[in-house]
């Protein structure tokens, strides 16, 4: 790809963003923006994407029995414990317990000065212990809280006490209690708004449309069109977020506000600006949840080398949220060109509470410049460059490396531990990968055998010891085609800008 000096300089601009809570309006300040700090795109705030994950994680996918018997009114909810800016948690309710107090189980004192985005309100039961932890802020999407104040027939005026339906005096107090909490103790509880930047939908969607995920579907069938494959999935992913996180009526949710202790976002334009944040993140997230399609295709993380012993993968459901996580990790990349997100998953031997079951989050990360790097420091350049000395590649940290540097826990022998990583890992992460004890690697192998000296993909495809999960179409006993010998596997991939042949370029879609 043709770059130009200016377009990749980083900018460290330092940007505010708005902090609101119940009673004020304050400005914070952040150092990671939304907006173009990259020459190629713009770029998640750390917020932003605290808060997008915290939203995916209330997603996270759990039989229907367990559905069947969640507590009272309480809602799923999803939970981001950042310490010292990294995440060290990522954790969703399960049948019996609230996600507050999941991570209280999980962490205890570890809260202590940590940053908790809620993917909706808190209760008073997580709350107190939240607060009692000494965490140093947290926040929640202002939606229907934890303790759900929507009038169960789903429509109407629904949350006022006239016509509370039966069990929501419950939450009514809840609403009151949490809201008492929150303005007598010492961590901030807020709600955090960042806005997006303006270019940001967009971006998510043609990245989301251009990725090697929806790419290899569309390409191993020429019927397929990637463009409208792409556009069905994201109208379905649109109205699935929508109906999750979005209050409907405007009026409801004036109501939920205000119990809520949120008057200032009943006025406008606080209220508009409120549900335009609210639409524009649901909006990224169905991009970036829409870039691995979800379509009854036959496509899935499935085992790339049998040789390597029985494939005992996860199901496709958890395998797909956590390589979405991966995706979302990448919109905070530093590289000019690709951004690649990774996520360590581990399946522990014991402690069942969250609702991810026994799976707890060991680390994630995405490519970038060694941390605290200044303005411009490292060469930013691709091959492009003649120059190797100018070339990126040995100053950025790959995402699979930051995952494992920035770690909240440890690897251990006994369990089975998971990377899933947005891109092909390279000859350099291979070895990390066999030598941290990673046992199952879910990706897209699109890059394989590639050899581009700075940067190269000779290794994974021998890879051993370690059990390889790609995203393919599987292969039925008597099919007679294989997706893993299309073109795309060896790393070109088509992505028609123009929608001629002749348009159809040989490049790798960009994030
Ligand atoms: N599993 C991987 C693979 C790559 N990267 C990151 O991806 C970038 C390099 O990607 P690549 O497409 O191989 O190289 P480019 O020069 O950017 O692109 P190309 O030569 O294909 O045009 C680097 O920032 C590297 O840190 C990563 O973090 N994790």
């Amino acid at each position: 790809m043709a770059t130009t000096d200016t377009s990749h300089v980083k900018r460290n601009r330092e940007e505010s963003s708005v902090v609101c809570s119940c009673k004020c309006e304050r400005r914070d300040a952040s150092t990671q923006t939304d907006t173009k700090v990259q020459g190629h795109g713009p770029r998640l705030s750390k917020v932003n994407l605290f808060t997008l994950l915290s939203l995916w994680m209330e997603l996270f996918p759990r039989n229907k029995s367990q559905l069947k018997n969640a507590t009272e009114q309480a809602r799923a909810t999803g939970l981001v414990v950042v310490q010292d800016r990294n995440v060290i948690g990522l954790h969703c309710s399960s049948t019996e317990l609230h996600v507050g107090q999941v991570a209280v189980i999980k962490h205890g004192p570890r809260l202590k000065g940590c940053n908790l985005y809620f993917s909706r309100k808190p209760c008073s039961t997580c709350l107190k212990m939240i607060v009692n932890a000494g965490a140093n802020r947290v926040s929640y999407w202002p939606g229907d809280p934890e303790l759900s104040l929507l009038s169960s027939d789903g429509g109407g005026s629904g949350v006022a006490d006239r016509q509370a339906p039966a069990g929501s005096q419950d939450a009514v107090l809840d609403a009151v209690a949490a809201e008492r909490l929150k303005s007598n103790s010492r961590p901030h509880v807020c709600v955090l708004l960042q806005p997006l930047s303006s270019t940001m939908q967009q971006f998510a969607a043609e990245t989301s449309g251009g990725c090697d995920f929806v790419q290899r579907v569309a390409a191993d069938d020429r019927r397929l069109d990637a463009g409208e494959l792409f556009a069905s999935q994201r109208r379905r992913s649109l109205e699935r977020l929508t109906a999750a996180f979005f209050v409907p009526g405007e009026r409801q949710h004036r109501d939920i506000l205000a119990l809520m202790g949120l008057e200032t976002f009943c006025v406008e334009p606080y209220f508009s600006n409120l549900r335009q944040h609210m639409r524009d993140l649901i909006g990224v997230l169905a991009s970036v949840a829409s870039s691995i399609p979800d379509l009854p295709l036959g496509y899935g993380f499935y085992a790339k080398d049998l040789a390597e012993g029985p494939a005992q993968g996860l199901s496709q459901d958890v395998s797909r949220h956590c390589i979405i996580q991966a995706q979302l990790l990448a919109y905070r990349t530093e590289d000019p060109k690709v951004g690649v997100g990774a996520v360590i998953w581990a399946h522990g031997k014991s402690g069942h509470c969250d609702g991810t079951g026994r799976m707890y989050l060991v680390g994630c990360g995405y490519n970038a410049y060694p941390a605290g790097s200044e303005y411009a420091e490292f060469p930013q350049m691709d091959t492009t460059q003649e120059d190797r000395q100018h070339r990126k590649y040995r100053y950025i940290l790959h995402a699979e490396q930051s995952a494992l540097i920035f770690r909240s826990a440890e690897i251990k022998e006994d369990e089975n531990t998971m990377l899933f990583v947005s891109k092909c890992p390279c000859d350099e992460c291979v070895p990390l990968i066999v030598g941290a004890g990673i046992k199952q690697v879910y990706t897209t192998d699109l890059d394989s055998g590639k050899d581009k000296h700075d940067i190269s993909y000779l290794k994974f495809e021998h890879l051993q010891g370690v059990q390889k999960f790609i995203w393919q179409r599987k292969v039925q006993a008597g099919d007679v085609s294989e997706p893993s010998k299309h073109p795309l596997s060896n790393g070109s991939v088509r992505k028609c800008e123009t929608g001629t042949e002749e348009g159809r370029c040989n490049k790798k879609p960009r994030l």
